[in-house]
């Protein structure tokens, strides 16, 4: 089944076009990442998967239903939204950020909640202990596995992520990407995530998507762009 289509996306920000005439489809269960130069529109795509931004024409389909007249709040629950850095309420404890979304769907239940969050800590990988402490007090690594504890609370079946792991370290990368490849495997999740490492591009994507100023250059499995890469950029990109 298809879970994200993009058709002839276009956008701009003023005179610059950021997205042009952009169209994929990313599959059920699929993992598709993305590169690119800075600023050739892959975080102003992402952004359209949720809704974020609006196309200026053009369609995005989420499990068939366009974006431009869904309702957003329930389609962004549906949708994990991880990015470096950021998007975890810093107000609220390791706990609360991850059941915040059943919550606020209606599910009070406060051992329910506490047994859900444990249990979801423990599939990323974290202590229990970290549950009652807040984002400012984890390290970047283990804010990122929070991120995803969040996204599989809310049984969001897509995945965006957006530079996830970019201010790790090597070995914390490593292990980040080999637990994202596992529960991604597990739990069937889409994922579109966003890499300028093109070794982590290669390493997970089943697919990767290259873009440049704003156009889709190549996409295809890693193996068939490390054979037949489509131009000059991406040959010297998976030069490695
Ligand atoms: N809300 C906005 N208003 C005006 N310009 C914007 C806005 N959002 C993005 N841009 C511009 O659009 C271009 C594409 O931005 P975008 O964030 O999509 O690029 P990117 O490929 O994700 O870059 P990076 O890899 O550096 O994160 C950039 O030139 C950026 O400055």
């Amino acid at each position: 089944m298809e879970m994200i289509r993009l058709e002839h996306v276009t956008k701009s920000f003023g005179e610059q076009k950021v997205l042009d005439d952009v169209s994929f489809s990313v599959g059920e269960g699929e993992f598709l990442t993305v590169i690119g130069r800075s600023g050739c529109g892959k975080t102003t795509m992402l952004r359209m998967i949720n809704g974020l931004q609006t196309p200026d024409s053009g369609h995005v389909y989420v499990e068939g239903q366009d974006v431009g007249t869904a309702d957003l709040i329930a389609l962004r629950r549906r949708i994990g939204y991880v990015i470096q850095n950021k998007g975890l309420f810093p107000h609220m404890t390791v706990e609360k950020n991850i059941t915040y979304v059943p919550v606020i769907s209606g599910r009070k239940n406060r051992e329910e909640n506490r047994e859900q969050a444990l249990k979801l800590l423990k599939l990323v990988g974290l202590d229990a202990s970290v549950a009652d402490r807040y984002p400012d007090e984890l390290s970047g690594g283990q804010q990122q596995r929070v991120g995803i504890a969040r996204a599989l609370a809310a049984k969001a079946g897509i995945l965006l992520m957006d530079e996830p792991f970019g201010a790790l370290d090597e070995i914390t990368k490593r292990s980040m990407q080999e637990e994202l490849l596992r529960l991604q495997n597990r739990l069937r999740m889409t994922v579109v995530f966003i890499t300028h490492d093109i070794r982590e591009a290669m390493k997970l994507g089943d697919r990767v998507l290259v873009m440049e100023e704003g156009k889709i250059i190549q996409l295809d499995t890693p193996e068939q762009i490390r054979k037949h890469p489509a131009d000059r950029f991406v040959e010297e990109l998976t030069a490695f």
